[in-house]
């Protein structure tokens, strides 16, 4: 269960050393945005040999390449494979074939951050079996509609809007965008909400302040446990005399409630 990927860049060696500590459901080493043109070739050569040396020990660990069609794409995504990450994280993926052309075993994480990518978000999702996660990039998506940056993202709730359900058409996972002012730490929790409303599995972040609430907002609450268990109880009670729907604390009780009550408890156990 991925409740919180942290971004960091691959060529900060603080933060590379500092992101051993960091309680991250999921570390993203990135050889893309957050690393200047000229300082690629030894990000890639760092994070590589992290990744192969398994400094993270048992942690979730993503390298993000250079998106395809960029003159790092082909070496950051060779050098990646052989390290052996837990996953190979691809920007700007438009197209099923983009992630049919990857080669290997390695599990693929593709970014949503394009209208194209978007509107394609089924297909992208449904291409291999080794695409295991969508992520969406919102700064970029944002940028590409032309949209500005309001509390609530209005201007981008199409676009969350879709990339769910191509995820969820597929039985994939997908993870939210970042929040880019580390400052803000009410903004940052509305947004975790919202994105958990929404159904996504967990969120990207940029900063370790991030993690904590990211994580607690993530997690089933205390009162969704116990509402899932009264929920399964009183279905075991309502399907042993021979009922189909039940009542708890007043609301109907159907079978897709009882799956939902699995997947939270299923989602605390984890
Ligand atoms: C946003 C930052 C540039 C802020 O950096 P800074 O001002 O240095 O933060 P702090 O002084 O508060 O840092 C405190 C300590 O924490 C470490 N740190 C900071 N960020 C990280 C991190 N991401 N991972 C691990 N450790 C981190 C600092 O080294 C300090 O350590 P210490 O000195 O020991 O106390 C910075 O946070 C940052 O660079 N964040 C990551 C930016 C990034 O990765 N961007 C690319 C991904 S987002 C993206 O691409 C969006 C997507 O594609 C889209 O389209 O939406
Ligand atoms: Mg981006």
């Amino acid at each position: 269960m991925i409740r919180s990927a942290l971004y960091m860049p691959g060529a900060n060696e603080r933060a590379l050393e500092k992101a051993k500590s960091i309680p991250a459901d999921a570390l993203i080493l990135d050889l893309e945005d957050a690393v200047a043109p000229d300082a690629k070739p030894a990000a890639r050569e760092r994070v590589c040999a992290l990744v192969a040396d398994r400094a993270y020990g048992e942690r979730t660990v993503a390298i993000r390449v250079n998106a395809p069609g960029t003159p790092w794409h082909e070496a950051d995504l060779q050098a990646a494979l052989e390290a052996g990450p837990s996953a190979v994280l691809v920007p700007k993926v438009e197209s099923p074939q983009t992630v049919r052309d990857i080669p290997g075993e390695t599990p693929i994480w593709a970014m949503l951050e394009t209208p194209t990518a978007v509107l394609c978000s089924a297909q992208i999702a449904a291409a291999d079996e080794r695409l295991t996660m969508l992520v969406l990039g919102t700064n970029d998506l944002a940028n590409e509609l032309h949209a500005e940056s309001v509390p609530g993202r209005a201007p981008l709730l199409t676009g969350i809007g879709l990339a769910l359900l191509g995820a969820r058409a597929a039985g994939k996972l997908i993870l939210d965008g970042v929040y880019n002012d580390v400052k803000d730490a009410a903004g940052f929790e509305a947004e975790c909400l919202q994105g958990r409303q929404f159904g996504f599995d967990g969120k990207t972040l940029i900063h370790p302040s991030q993690v904590e609430p990211c994580n607690r907002v993530f997690s089933p609450s205390a009162e969704q446990i116990a509402e899932s268990q009264e929920i399964l109880a009183a279905w075991e009670e309502a399907t042993a005399d021979g009922r189909g729907v039940a009542t708890v604390r007043g609301r109907l009780v159907e079978n897709l409630h009882v799956e939902n009550a699995k997947r939270i408890l299923a989602r605390a156990k984890a």
